[in-house]
């Protein structure tokens, strides 16, 4: 074992979950950031947080807020605020990676990287991608087959019918080892991140093969000004 991995060795399955929560929501059309709009009167990162609180396996949830950012605020002792967001996604769990680290976790720990934006993740999908993931060498991430026809587009006409048989939508939560994604990202900073849009993107140009696991329609990344009402809709459904 390297010396890197046997630094916390009684460590070896401890679950965290990481929330890159410092965007702008500049397609929402939202006065502020998105992740902080009302859904049923709570601001919507609110609800994000709600879904990991309520799977106990994870040991800490860690939200990468922007800079400046004091829209938040937490009194569960099991949540860590840290200020350290980036200039993108990918830098943001970069540096969030790097405070779970200096707060104690170790490289074979595993991360579990959610959207704050998607707040329609279930306890029950974020235990389906543990129980998938926990015994696999790389790790893996919440996806979805296509639901719909593919096309390709040149100039706004469609160019080509594209077999869908084997696309799959990249959702989140992923999880990956701490030490392990720390490296991948690591390697895509110099090109400023270019290309990585998610945590797989980065372990897949490192050679991985990130497993996929069978998502829920319903975990859709708030986006689009239309997005609010849905999300708002799916969360009344599911009040007792
Ligand atoms: N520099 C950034 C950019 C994004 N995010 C977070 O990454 C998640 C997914 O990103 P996206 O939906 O694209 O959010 P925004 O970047 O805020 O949206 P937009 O691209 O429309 O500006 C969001 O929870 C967002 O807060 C982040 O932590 N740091
Ligand atoms: C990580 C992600 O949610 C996977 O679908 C997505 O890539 C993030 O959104 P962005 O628009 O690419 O920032």
């Amino acid at each position: 074992m390297s010396a890197e991995l046997s630094d916390n060795p009684s460590s070896s399955e401890r679950l965290f979950a990481l929330l890159p929560c410092a965007g702008t929501g500049s397609r929402a059309g939202t006065a502020g950031p998105k992740q902080y709009e009302p859904l049923l009167g709570v601001p919507l990162v609110l609800h994000t947080l709600g879904a990991f609180q309520a799977v106990p396996r994870i040991e800490r949830c860690l939200v990468v807020l922007a800079p400046g950012d004091r829209f938040l605020t937490v009194d569960d002792p099991s949540i860590e605020l840290v200020h350290c967001g980036g200039t993108s996604r990918a830098e943001s769990v970069a540096n969030g990676l790097a405070a779970l680290r200096a707060g104690g976790a170790g490289p074979n720990d595993w991360v579990l990287v959610h959207d704050a934006a998607r707040c329609l993740v279930t306890p029950a999908q974020i235990d389906a991608l543990i129980d998938a993931c926990l015994g696999d060498t790389v790790g893996g991430l919440l996806a979805l087959k296509l639901p719909d026809t593919l096309k390709a587009e040149t100039g706004g006409r469609v160019a080509a019918t594209v077999d869908r048989g084997d696309k799959w939508l990249a959702q989140t939560p992923q999880m990956f080892r701490i030490g392990a994604l720390q490296a991948a990202l690591a390697a895509r900073a110099a090109s400023g991140y270019d290309g990585i849009t998610d945590e797989a993107s980065a372990m897949e140009l490192a050679g991985a093969a990130p497993r996929l696991v069978p998502g829920s329609a319903q975990n859709v990344k708030v986006t689009y000004p239309e997005d609010f009402a849905l999300a708002e809709a799916v969360l009344k459904s599911r009040q007792p």
